[in-house]
């Protein structure tokens, strides 16, 4: 695999002259903010030698460099999903690319079911921590020591001065969040009520069928992480209708705005 990584990554060093520090992964419906990215370069992630292809509406399929307030940065519009059959080494390949690249911060977001009785759907949800639900984890199997250690470290997943940046950025703008753990599933079902039930019980404030890989291999390879979750919905069990992927992308549309302007303005704070 490393040698993979390195033909990807020197693919992209000869197709942008773009270097940049920060990346960010764009959830279901929140892909709008590369709209708010200056002097753009977009690659197809079909051109990309090894890299996965999204399949999941609301999920584009391109990297975009480009500015964001001067600061260069990269944007992944579209995530792979362990639900589409991708291996979990292919959900998380980008991270690895990422860091070969040199990326040192991620800012991670997605679309969520908020298992939190008081996060109403349209609700920005700082993630303080995350519980891995998917059954296994994307590091099963021999180590590379080149890449991270076997037993990686989690204790700050979610780095608390990037929380700190965000939470401040947030006050200054005016920008209403909260804060919750978000716990990651396979999907590609919605949950049953009981599995909410049994899920709010183990301390999960949002869940979602991603994040959890990326932001596991991002913590082993030594990147920040930042994570931003949209409650889209109320989980199975408190919503009041049936759950569907055009509601989700929908209502992270609508909080794009809030989105967008939390995201701008904290690459300009850690740029
Ligand atoms: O996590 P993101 O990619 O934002 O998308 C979330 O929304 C989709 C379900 O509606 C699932 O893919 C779930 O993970
Ligand atoms: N697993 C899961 N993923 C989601 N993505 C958006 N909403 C939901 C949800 O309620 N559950």
């Amino acid at each position: 695999m490393y040698s993979k990584v390195v033909e990807t990554t020197n693919f992209l060093k000869e197709t942008t002259e773009y270097r940049p520090k920060v990346a960010i992964v764009l959830g279901s419906g929140l892909g709008n903010l590369v709209d708010f990215i200056d002097e753009k370069m977009e690659i197809d992630y079909s051109d990309i030698p090894n890299f996965p292809v999204s399949t999941v509406a609301g999920h584009d399929g391109k990297l975009v460099f480009g500015k964001i307030g001067g600061i260069e940065v990269v944007a992944m519009k579209g995530r792979f999903h362990f639900y589409e059959g991708y291996e979990m080494k292919e959900v998380t390949y980008p991270m690895y690319v990422m860091k070969q690249f040199g990326i040192e911060k991620l800012i991670v977001s997605n679309a969520a079911g908020g298992s939190n009785k008081t996060y109403d759907p349209g609700t920005l949800m700082l993630i303080t921590d995350h519980i891995n639900a998917f059954g296994t984890n994307p590091l099963i199997g021999k180590n590379d020591d080149r890449f991270g250690p076997r037993f990686p470290d989690m204790t700050e997943a979610y780095k608390i001065y990037l929380r700190d940046l965000a939470k401040e950025v947030a006050d200054n703008l005016g920008i209403a969040y909260k804060e919750g753990v978000y716990l990651g599933t396979t999907g590609p079902t919605y949950e049953t009520g009981a599995e909410v039930r049994a899920f709010t019980g183990m301390g999960a404030d949002a869940i979602g069928m991603s994040t959890v890989p990326e932001v596991t291999i991002a913590n082993y390879l030594g990147i920040d992480v930042l994570g931003i979750s949209c409650i889209t919905n109320m989980a199975t069990g408190i919503a009041e209708k049936a759950h569907s992927h055009e509601d989700v992308v929908d209502v992270a549309k609508k909080a794009g705005e809030n989105f967008c302007n939390w995201v701008i303005n904290i690459v300009k704070k850690i740029g």
